[in-house]
């Protein structure tokens, strides 16, 4: 057994959280195994032709972690960094956050490696088609349904709804969600994951005592998830006191203006050099800024046993997958700071996904009210069941909301016959 210290690893963080909760809940040994890695996983190389007429090959990867509960259901990451180990844990956790949110879906997640920052708009579209059609065999509106992850958005989505429909023959908005509207892609899917973000920050520190009005957020990554929770946070009245993104961390003590911060980040590609705000120096220390609410939204493994000592912050919420390793996360708890972990906090993108996904299959639009109404609920519902679970047990958030997900996996794979 490795020590929390040594669990750094995507994979292995997330290995860990399944066993422990696991241990509690008393699941069987050939269960737990079943689930410590994935039930499918594949890895492609495909050739894309480059604007200056040469060839480069590409690889990606698609794994379904689980389908006991449903199809698999899991975004797509253009990375550099991109690993088979670190899309596996990715795709375990959307089997839990799908479960938790009781989603009919299992779990999964796809990744290729590139930088896309590096690529034009034809580079990118011809390696977008050629890897849905790498993966056409595995996925599909009712065995893997797709969506946008980091450095992926809807246009991405377009083009691989585009192609798997032309594969079959037909229009297929249901293969793919996080979709332009126009492509049959749902009111409120853009902000979902903010949106559901900030419900449960509002749900957590209504039972903390913590006023929002004047608490200092600090916000690391300022891309879809971050920027949008930024813009929320900042409509009840919080203080965005800092944000960073993959080249530089801002500041202002008054709060930073997020629409113009936002217009900055469109308009230079990066925070850096926002007039009127601080460097903050080196980037990744903004973590230990003094604040009420830290909101990772970046990449994994940002809140380590390093830093966790140092943060300032009662509330951490999780916008990005897996940014709290274990050894934080013990210390995070012993410090009395509330994590609100990933598979709860985040759960608004693929809970819009999936009234996407429904949309879809019915050829019926839903107005954004709706959208927005069925979110809240649904985050609400969620957070207090994993607080309450959290109270009886006596654990973290975390913990308890991993044992309600596998939980409900368990019971579908006993109904299967496992
Ligand atoms: N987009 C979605 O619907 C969902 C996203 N997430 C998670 O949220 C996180 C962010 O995803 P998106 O906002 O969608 O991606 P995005 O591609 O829109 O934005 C990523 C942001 O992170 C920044 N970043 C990258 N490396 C960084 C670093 N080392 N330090 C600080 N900032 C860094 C980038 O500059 C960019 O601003 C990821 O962990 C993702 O898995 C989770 C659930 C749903
Ligand atoms: O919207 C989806 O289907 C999945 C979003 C995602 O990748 C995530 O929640 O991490």
């Amino acid at each position: 057994m490795l020590s929390l210290e040594a669990l750094r690893g995507p994979l292995a963080v997330a290995q860990h959280q399944l066993e422990e909760a696991a241990a509690r809940l008393g699941i069987p040994p050939h269960v737990v195994d079943l689930l410590r890695e994935p039930e499918r996983a594949i890895a492609v190389r495909f050739p894309v032709r480059m604007d200056d007429g040469s060839t480069r090959i590409f690889t990606g990867y698609r794994v379904q972690h689980s389908t006991a509960r449903g199809p698999g259901k899991g975004g797509l990451r253009f990375h550099p960094d991109v690993t088979q180990d670190e899309v596996s844990a990715l795709a375990m956790w959307m089997t839990w956050k799908c479960a938790l949110l009781d989603l009919p879906f299992g779990g999964a997640k796809g990744g290729v490696i590139c930088n896309p920052k590096e690529l034009s708009e034809g580079e990118l579209e011809r390696l977008s088609r050629r890897f849905a059609e790498e993966i056409a065999g595995l996925v599909g509106p009712g065995r893997d349904i797709p969506a946008p992850d980091v450095y992926t958005d809807e246009r991405v989505m377009g083009w691989m709804m585009d192609t798997f429909s032309r594969m079959g023959g037909r229009p297929l908005p249901e293969s793919v969600t996080g979709k332009p509207l126009a492509l049959g892609g749902s009111h409120g899917r853009s902000t979902a994951t903010a949106r559901g973000l900030v419900e449960t920050v509002k749900e957590a520190t209504g039972r903390l005592g913590l006023p929002l009005k004047g608490a200092r957020a600090v916000i690391q990554g300022f891309g879809n998830a971050g920027a949008h929770a930024a813009r929320f946070l900042e409509e009840l009245g919080c203080r965005v006191v800092a944000v960073s993104d993959s080249q530089a961390a801002v500041g202002r003590e008054d709060g930073l203006p997020v629409e113009v911060l936002v217009a900055h980040k469109e308009r230079t590609g990066s925070v850096a050099g926002f007039p009127g705000a601080e460097e903050v120096r080196p980037p990744e220390s903004i973590v230990e800024l003094p604040c009420e609410i830290l909101i990772p939204a970046a990449l994994e493994g940002s809140i380590t046993e390093e830093n966790a000592p140092r943060i300032q912050a009662r509330l951490v919420a999780e916008a990005a997958n897996g940014p709290t390793l274990p050894a934080a996360d013990r210390i995070l708890h012993e410090r009395g700071v509330t994590v609100i972990p990933d598979i709860l906090a985040n759960a608004g993108g693929v809970t819009v996904s999936y009234f996407e996904w429904v949309q879809g299959l019915q050829r019926y639009a839903w107005k954004e009210e709706t959208v927005a109404e069925r979110l809240a609920e649904h985050m609400r519902e969620a957070f207090a069941h994993a607080w309450e679970v959290a109270r009886r047990e006596g654990t973290d958030l975390r913990t308890a909301a991993t044992m309600v997900a596998v939980s409900r996996v368990y019971d579908a794979l006993r109904w299967r016959g496992v």
